[in-house]
């Protein structure tokens, strides 16, 4: 299993490339079920995740070219991808496939859409949390689909003569469940109006993917989304929004490691509330023509508190990442997390570089120190790897951190980004 082994100490100077962002990519390629004509997807991150996702969909039938090429025969940053689902060959999501990713679950709702009915296996629950997926049955309930859980599978049918559109707001934001209405509701007779639906930048390109195949949605990026259902869609070329959980992540590595970075293929208006909180804890940051300078000279890592929150607040995929940067902060901060009740398997993780963090229910006290000292420490999930990365980069010493195949799924070339600009940052392949 490979791991990554970082030398503190080096300050971060030069340009990082952000990627296309993985929570836009994985909803983006699953609509492709939706149509039997090409959808063209530019700017697809090569993770973990989008691979597997590839594979799943060709078990539904989707047919998956990289560059006009076959699929894995293409190794390069930003690919273009080509989806085509002439027919769906399988309705049916196994346990296998779904309990490897849980976005893979999004395929119920343009399965029911297309073919009226499907079989998609039960998520279960993860590291970060129990994810349950009560809002997703809600949502297609709403749009007349009959929803029976057996055997650990959901049997979803439509209505004789498909999905109706329907009312419903949802009573918690669900960016899945969000996805997963708007894409089933395309195809649905008559028009649906979504409330409470999660806004989130990922959502809205979502929108204007589906809206690019044929469909009608507005509102997306707003709370109340309203789709008038079409028969059918066709395809299109729509290009992957930039990561701006990627983005926050190396803004913060920069607030952590000091020094002065310009990341490109990006947009501050993706994150301004991570942004101003990176601010208000000592980093100088400017909008530039393609992204974003980030700068950390001399002055020190503030003390700033922070409480997760569905966009427009501070995410919390990003949460990690800022309680590693306030581990050396010139004092003592708070980190709440609302969205997901297990979403602190970095905070003994980072005890062991020598933070000082404890917790109380949903929220963490962090209390600043002067250093961090390098050493063997674990990625539990996604987000959390990246947040030893980042405590690494501004402890002395070595510091390995193994289970990297967290970081696989959402971050590309991690180490290459981080040693282009001076880090010392290496994959140890065993
Ligand atoms: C691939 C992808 O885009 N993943 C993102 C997506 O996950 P995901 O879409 O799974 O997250 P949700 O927005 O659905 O989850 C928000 C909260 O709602 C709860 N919930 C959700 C569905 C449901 O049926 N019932 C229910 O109770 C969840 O357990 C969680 O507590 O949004 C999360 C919140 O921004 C991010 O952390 C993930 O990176
Ligand atoms: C939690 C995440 O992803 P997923 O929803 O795919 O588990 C994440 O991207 O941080």
């Amino acid at each position: 299993m490979d791991r990554i082994r970082i030398v503190g100490g080096n300050e971060l100077n030069g340009i990082i490339q952000i990627s296309g962002a993985k929570n836009a990519a994985l909803p983006l390629m699953i609509a492709s079920l939706l149509t039997s004509d090409t959808l063209t997807l530019e700017n697809v991150p090569h993770l973990a995740d989008v691979e597997l996702l590839m594979r799943i969909l060709g078990n539904h039938g989707v047919d998956v070219a990289v560059n006009g090429r076959r699929e894995r025969q293409e190794d390069s940053y930003a690919r273009t991808i080509h989806f085509t689902c002439r027919t769906i060959v399988d309705t049916t999501a196994s346990y296998e496939l779904v309990s490897k990713m849980r976005a893979s679950f999004w395929v119920i709702g343009p399965l029911l859409a297309r073919e009226g009915h499907c079989r998609v296996s039960l998520p279960g629950g993860c590291a970060i949390g129990t994810r349950p997926v009560d809002l997703f049955i809600e949502g297609l309930t709403a749009l007349g689909a009959t929803m029976e859980i057996d055997a650990g599978y959901i049997n979803a049918k439509a209505p004789d003569g498909g999905l109706i559109g329907a009312r419903y707001t949802f009573p918690k934001v669900s960016v899945g469940a969000t996805h997963v209405m708007m894409m089933a509701a395309t195809l649905a007779r008559g028009t649906t109006v979504i409330g409470n639906a999660a806004r989130e930048p990922e959502v809205v390109d979502l929108a204007n993917c589906l809206n690019a195949m044929g469909a009608k949605i507005s509102g997306a990026g707003t709370a109340t989304i309203t789709i008038e259902g079409v028969t059918s869609l066709s395809g299109a070329r729509h290009r992957v929004l930039p990561d701006r959980i990627e983005t926050g992540t190396y803004a913060m590595a920069v607030a952590m490691a000091g020094g002065d970075v310009v990341l490109e293929n990006t947009d501050v208006s993706l994150l301004e509330t991570a942004l101003e909180t990176l601010r208000r804890a000592g980093a100088d940051i400017s909008a530039t023509n393609n992204g974003m300078r980030v700068k950390r000279n001399g002055a020190g890592i503030k003390p700033v508190d922070i409480v997760t929150d569905p966009f427009p607040g501070f995410p919390t995929d990003l949460q990690a990442q800022f309680m590693a940067l306030m581990t050396r902060s010139s004092g003592i901060s708070h980190v709440t997390e609302t969205i997901f009740e297990n979403r602190f398997m970095h905070v003994q993780e980072l005890a062991r570089l020598g933070a000082r963090i404890t917790l109380s229910g949903q929220t963490a006290k962090i209390e600043g120190v002067q250093r961090l000292r390098g050493a063997p420490v674990m990625a539990t999930d996604l987000r959390a790897s990246v947040s030893l990365v980042i405590a690494g980069l501004a402890a002395e010493g070595e510091t390995t951190v193994s289970r990297v195949y967290h970081l696989d799924r959402g971050f590309e070339r991690l180490e290459e980004k981080l040693t282009r600009c001076g880090a010392v940052v290496q994959r140890i392949s065993e």
